[in-house]
């Protein structure tokens, strides 16, 4: 073998150390050689065991630097100096060759460093949300109540505007911008349009039944609905709740989102004869109102905005384009990555539970709401002791992830919901393309979450881009092990939407690439700048992107996304 062969056999070797994850083995080599036995680290983080990414992974957080010193060392170099031509070429190309890791780690310090500043610079910018809540009062008869415009299991919803405040400012709602649907269609919403106008608010009546008549016993037995009240919502000798029976509990609180409902104020009140009681609820009325009601004379009364629909409703009459609905399903991912990141899990996740608005440009903006099922316990943040048949695993069971569907409960048993609700996206990301939720489904095209096979998913309709299908897919796997969680399936979104040019070519993917494209996109939402008011659903996403930036997660996001566009390809060529 000639001297110029073997150096670059061994640089393809070194090459291949870092690229396939052979360092281990590599460095056990490299110090036989030393006569010494090194000590590899543990990878400092556990990457998802059998997830399909490129095992290099598993490595990254091996000591690199401290290795290739190491193998550069005395010892090295004089082994380097000594034998024939052949094997000094070999020696000296796998330095090289490790030199190789070195400069790859640089770019890893230079990349995560370069997503630090990106994250603090854009985390800065806190959403804030466009309503002026401290003109809002905290008595009932602070509100002008109209039309009952929603009702669920456990509440009526009313159409509301501030005494104090100027009822109509002459602005109609977005949701004239979007002309989807039928004539009927648009006519309803012009209507509601102009009654959000009027009245901007929603007061949501909760029933109580059984919950007492004290304010103490209604904020802490209802405590779940203040998971996503602002710090002023709520009025300071009642700020504090006292919760399962032990006062000076304050309960967990979610800051504010542009994909999360926003309650403004949270008071307790008389049950008040509002429209429509008596003939659409009067068990839940107290007996004051109706002799046979069941229903507490007290109650707790949320005000939050109002929106034109829920996400049922719109889907029910519009089929949102590819684009869209990949945006729809981004919000979502983004709205519970923001509920994970603060330890709370949704669980009643539905689109009866999503309510949407349009921003200037037409395109829906979702927000989650209802969150009378939540988990947001201050001890055990996603992880439910199950044990018991007693202890409530949430509220949707068709839409409930299949590590909690399948639970037994039992001593030690514990339902981790970190990736529970990123389920119940990629389940609803059926609706949002036009086709039936499988879960929802009865007779044979039905799936059971507890028992489906992944094979068993419906195909998308053809026209949802291939990338939009691989996170709907990856979110519907049966083990959380295997399922990226919503933080991830977002990246892998944003990246598919955005950045085309980082990962266009597959071979010369690097984190560098993502890197540069990230400055770019830094540079591109900073200068379109807007305050959240007047932002578009894209700039508001393509900003929750940036504050939530993390190297590991985008790395997964990427992995991901290449391995899912190489699969299709082959799947393309073997076709
Ligand atoms: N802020 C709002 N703006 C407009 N409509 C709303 C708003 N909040 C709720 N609604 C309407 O009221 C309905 C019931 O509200 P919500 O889901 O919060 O009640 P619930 O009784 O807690 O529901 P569930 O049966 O899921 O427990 C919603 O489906 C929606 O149609």
């Amino acid at each position: 073998m000639s001297v110029k062969h073997a150096i670059s056999r061994g640089l393809e070797l070194g090459r291949s150390v870092f690229q396939l994850g052979l360092l281990k083995p590599a460095a056990r080599v490299a110090a036989k050689f030393r006569g010494e036995r090194l000590r590899v680290g543990q990878p400092a983080r556990t990457v998802q065991p059998q997830t399909f990414l490129p095992s290099r992974y598993r490595y990254y957080r091996m000591s690199l630097s401290g290795l290739a010193a190491q193998l550069q060392s005395r010892g090295f170099r004089r082994l380097l100096g000594s034998g024939s031509p052949r094997n000094r070429g070999v020696f000296l190309a796998l330095g090289l060759g490790l030199g190789l890791i070195e400069q790859q780690l640089e770019d890893d310090r230079k990349s995560s460093a370069t997503c630090q500043e990106i994250q603090a610079l854009f985390r800065k910018k806190k959403f804030q949300s466009p309503q002026k809540p401290f003109t809002l009062g905290y008595k009932l008869e602070d509100y002008v109540i109209g039309k009952q415009i929603g009702k669920g299991c456990n509440a009526a919803v009313y159409e509301a505007a501030a005494f104090a405040a100027p009822q109509d400012d002459g602005k109609c709602s977005l949701v004239e911008l979007d002309s989807s649907g039928s004539v009927e269609w648009q006519e309803a919403r012009a209507v509601r349009s102009c009654s959000i106008a009027s009245y901007p608010l929603a007061v949501k009546m909760m029933w109580n039944i059984g919950a007492g008549s004290s304010s103490e016993a209604i904020l802490s037995s209802m405590s779940q609905e203040l998971v996503p009240t602002g710090p002023q919502a709520v009025k300071q000798e009642n700020a504090v709740v006292p919760l399962n029976g032990h006062f000076g509990c304050v309960p967990k609180r979610v800051t504010a989102h542009p994909n999360v409902i926003r309650v403004h104020r949270a008071f307790t009140a008389e049950v008040p004869l509002l429209p429509g009681a008596r003939e659409e609820y009067p068990d839940v009325l107290p007996a004051r109102l109706n002799p046979a009601g069941l229903g507490n004379n007290r109650t707790l009364f949320l005000v939050m905005k109002n929106y034109p629909c829920t996400l049922r409703q719109y889907l029910e009459v519009t089929v949102p384009s590819r684009r869209q609905g990949a945006l729809m399903v981004l919000q979502l991912l983004e709205g519970v990555d923001h509920l994970c990141k603060q330890g709370v899990a949704h669980r009643d996740l539905k689109s009866d539970n999503v309510l949407l608005e349009f921003d200037s440009g037409g395109c829906p903006r979702l927000v989650i709401t209802d969150f009378g099922c939540c988990l947001a316990e201050r001890d055990c943040g996603l992880q439910l002791p199950f044990t018991s048949h007693w202890v409530n695993r949430g509220g949707n069971g068709c839409l409930m992830a299949p590590e909690v569907a399948t639970a037994v409960p039992g001593p030690g048993v514990v339902i981790d919901y970190s990736k529970a609700d990123a389920w119940a996206v990629g389940a609803m990301a059926y609706e949002v393309f036009g086709r039936p939720n499988p879960f929802y489904s009865t007779g044979s095209e039905g799936l059971e979450s507890r028992r489906y096979q992944e094979t068993q998913l419906p195909l998308l309709p053809a026209g949802v881009p291939a990338d939009t299908q691989l996170v709907v897919r990856l979110l519907l796997r049966r083990s959380p092990s295997k399922r990226p969680s919503a933080r991830v399936a977002a990246d892998i979104l944003h990246l598919s939407l955005w950045g085309g040019q980082a990962l266009a070519n597959q071979d010369q993917a690097s984190m560098k690439k993502i890197a540069d494209w990230l400055l770019c996109q830094s540079a591109a939402v900073l200068l379109r700048g807007g305050g959240p008011g007047r932002s578009s659903v894209e700039a508001e996403l393509q900003r929750c992107f940036l504050a939530n930036l993390g190297l590991e997660d985008l790395r997964m996001a990427a992995g991901f996304l290449l391995f899912g566009r190489e699969q299709q390809n082959r799947g393309i060529a073997a076709n």
